[in-house]
């Protein structure tokens, strides 16, 4: 569960990134957060796993406050939240398999990760994640000779292998084709159903929102204004909220 109580961001130049923000995200949901550009979608999904630290307020992951741990209970709460970005960060040199297995690195002592000493387990659990996502042919591949779909996957598989039961994805679809979006939003909605892993997605389709989601959440300078299903996400309450551009958002284009 992902608890959010009276969070607020203010960035060092006065901009207040989150305003105020009390949300419970229970295991399992599959969340989109949508908004305008610069409503705080970033901002908030980052603040999950503390890539971006608040300033006032607390976040709890299952029980644990990750805002109030120090560095070991951080390292153990951010083991179980996997991180897709809207760009891979895959290791670019590196083959598929090398960089599925880094989510493996949070079980490992400093000097395990840096000798890169895994186990047959992790091996194992590479070519199941590299399986589920439809890429167990591209195992010794290079990553940057794969399509930006395809590196995505490898990067879903990463969060897999890390057995992370919360995904944060940062827009994770806004440099692909709409054909590939399809493919990615499924591939998560899959791992969604089967896995019950919680998904939390940045967003600028609405369509896709309302597509793939149980919740949607929506932002607007900082502030939750819509907080519902999909069937109550219509054009008209979207459209009164936001005025009528969060409908014309499109990948990315903010
Ligand atoms: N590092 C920063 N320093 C100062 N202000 C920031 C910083 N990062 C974000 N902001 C501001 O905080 C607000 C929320 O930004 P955020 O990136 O969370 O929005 P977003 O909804 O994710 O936007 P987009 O859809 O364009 O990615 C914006 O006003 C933005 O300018």
């Amino acid at each position: 569960m992902i608890h959010f109580e009276n969070v607020t961001k203010t960035y060092n130049n006065g901009v207040k990134g989150l305003k105020n923000i009390n949300l419970t995200i229970n295991d399992g949901e599959f969340v989109s957060v949508i908004g305008l550009s610069g409503a705080g979608k970033s901002t908030l999904l980052r603040s999950i796993n503390r890539l971006n630290e608040i300033s006032e307020g607390n976040i709890i992951i299952d029980g644990a406050s990750i805002t109030k741990a120090n560095k070991k209970d951080l390292r153990r709460i951010r083991r179980n939240i996997g991180m897709i970005f809207q760009h891979f960060n895959l290791v670019k040199k590196s083959s598929v398999q090398k960089n599925v297995i880094s989510g493996r690195l949070g079980y490992y002592s400093t000097f395990k990760s840096i000798f890169g000493i895994f186990s047959k387990d992790d091996y194992a659990l590479v070519d199941d994640a590299l399986g589920r996502v439809g890429l167990a042919d591209k195992l010794h591949s290079r990553s940057d000779e794969l399509s930006g779909g395809q590196q995505q996957r490898v990067s879903i598989a990463r969060t897999l292998v890390q057995q992370a039961s919360i995904i944060l994805a940062d827009e994770p679809v806004a440099s692909l084709d709409p054909i590939t979006t399809q493919k990615i939003m499924k591939d998560l909605k899959k791992i969604n159903q089967e896995l019950n892993h919680t998904v939390v997605i940045n967003l600028h389709s609405v369509d896709l929102a309302r597509e793939f989601s149980s919740r949607i959440i929506g932002l607007r300078d900082g502030e939750v204004v819509f907080d519902g299903t999909a069937a109550e996400a219509t054009d008209e309450v979207l459209t009164n909220i936001y005025g009528a551009d969060i409908l014309k958002q499109t990948e990315g284009v903010a």
